[in-house]
C-alpha cells in the first residue's frame, strides 16, 4: 500500500475514556483511572510499537481529561489536536468480572452520556490543528464507536471537504482504516447502516466475525466483499481462531492466533488493528501483518488494562510450527520459546 511522500503518521480520532480502577467509584469525576477509548488504545499501541501518531478528540476540562491527555503525551503520541471542552466530563467506564455460562466474563459499566466527546461536532473536521494533521498523515483510523459516539464530527469527515475526510476525493493523501465495533447498545434503532457505509469508504476493514454477521449479513469472506467491494482489504477476526484478510481481487491471507492463558480482553481488538496498522504503514506483507495483530492482541490479553506494548517483533519470523508451538501467558511466552 502507497502511502508515498507521507510521514507514516497515523491519525486516530474518537472517544477518550477514562477507566476507573473501582466499579463502585464509578460517578466521581477524579476517580483514580487509566487511558483508554477505542482509538486511545490504539494510538497508546502504536505508539509503544514506534509508529508516529497523533490522537484528536475532545475531552473534558477535568482530571480524567488531563490523565488522558498526559498518559497519550508521555507514551509519545501527539496531543496537539485534542481539544478541551469546559462544559462537559470526559466520559468514564468500568469493568467487573462476573461469572457467565461459559466461565468469566467482562461487564462494562458506561458513564458516556453527555461526555465531552458526544459534543465534538461537525467543526471538529475545520479546526486547523485537525487539518493540519490529516493533511500530514499517512492514515486516519475510526471507527464504529466514533460513528455512535461523535456521529457530527465523522459525519463531517466522512463528507470529505476538500482532501480531508473518510470520503474525501481518491486517491486521498492517507489511507482511511474502519474497525467495525458493533456496539449494539449504542444503536437504540438497532440499524447497522451508518457503520457499514463508512465501512464501505474505507480502505482497510478490521470486524469480527460475529459483528460481521450482524452488520453485513454474512462473516463469509467472499460474501463480505460482495458487501464491501470498496476496500482494499478487509479483515475478519475469528476469535482466538484466526485472522483473514480478504484482498480486493477476492484472494485471501490467513494467519491463525497464538494461544494465549487470558487474563482479560477488553482492549485486544484495538490492539489487534494498531499491529496491523504497523505492518501496513512500514510496507510489510499482509500475512506479517496479521501476525503483527495477533502479537499486538496477546499482549493486552494478558493484562487487566486495555492497552499493552507488543510482544517483540523477532516472533515474526517463527516459522509456521514454532508460531503454532507458542503459549502466551501473562509473564510473557509460556511455551515454546524460540532459540
Ligand atoms: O466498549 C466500548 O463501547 C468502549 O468504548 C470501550 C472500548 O472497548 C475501549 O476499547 C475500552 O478501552
Amino acid at each position: 500500500m502507497e502511502t508515498a511522500g507521507r510521514t507514516g503518521r497515523v491519525v486516530c480520532f474518537g472517544e477518550a475514556l477514562a477507566l476507573v480502577a473501582d466499579p463502585g467509584a464509578l460517578d466521581d469525576p477524579a476517580a483514580p483511572a487509566r487511558a483508554a477509548g477505542a482509538e486511545v488504545n490504539v494510538a497508546l499501541d502504536l505508539a509503544a510499537a514506534g509508529v508516529p501518531v497523533s490522537w484528536i478528540g475532545r475531552v473534558g476540562d477535568d482530571p480524567h481529561g488531563l490523565l488522558i491527555t498526559r498518559t497519550l503525551a508521555a507514551a509519545g503520541v501527539d496531543t496537539g489536536g485534542i481539544e478541551v471542552d469546559p462544559a462537559h466530563p470526559t466520559g468514564r467506564y468500568a469493568k467487573s468480572l462476573e461469572s457467565g455460562v461459559d466461565g468469566l466474563r467482562t461487564r462494562m459499566h458506561y458513564r458516556r452520556a453527555g461526555s465531552a466527546a458526544s459534543t465534538a461536532g461537525a467543526e471538529l473536521a475545520q479546526r486547523p490543528a485537525v487539518r493540519e494533521r490529516l493533511a500530514a498523515a499517512s492514515w486516519l483510523h475510526v471507527g464504529g464507536i466514533t460513528a455512535a459516539v461523535c456521529p457530527a464530527a465523522l459525519r463531517a469527515l466522512a463528507a470529505g471537504t476538500g482532501s480531508v475526510g473518510v470520503g474525501a476525493r481518491r486517491p486521498r493523501p492517507y489511507r482511511v482504516s474502519f474497525d467495525v465495533n458493533w456496539r449494539e447498545q449504542m444503536w437504540p434503532d438497532g440499524d447497522p447502516a451508518v457503520v457499514a457505509d463508512l465501512a464501505g469508504r474505507a480502505d482497510v476493514v478490521l470486524t469480527g466475525a460475529d459483528e460481521a454477521d450482524r452488520v453485513f449479513g454474512t462473516a463469509d469472506p467472499a460474501g463480505l466483499r460482495e458487501h464491501l467491494p470498496g476496500p482494499e482489504l478487509v479483515v475478519i477476526k475469528d476469535g482466538a481462531e484466526r485472522a483473514v484478510a480478504v484482498h480486493r481481487d477476492g484472494t485471501v491471507t490467513t494467519r491463525p492466533a497464538l494461544a494465549v492463558d487470558v487474563v482479560e480482553p477488553v482492549g485486544a481488538g484495538d490492539a489487534f488493528a494498531a499491529g496491523l496498522l504497523t505492518g501496513l504503514v512500514r510496507g510489510e506483507d499482509v500475512g506479517r501483518c496479521l501476525r503483527r495483530g495477533h502479537l499486538g492482541a496477546a499482549a493486552v490479553l494478558v493484562v487487566d488494562g486495555d492497552s499493552a506494548p507488543p510482544l517483540p517483533a523477532r516472533l515474526l519470523d517463527l516459522g509456521v510450527e514454532a508460531w503454532a508451538g507458542l503459549r502466551i501467558g501473562p509473564g510473557g511466552i509460556v511455551e515454546g520459546v524460540p532459540a
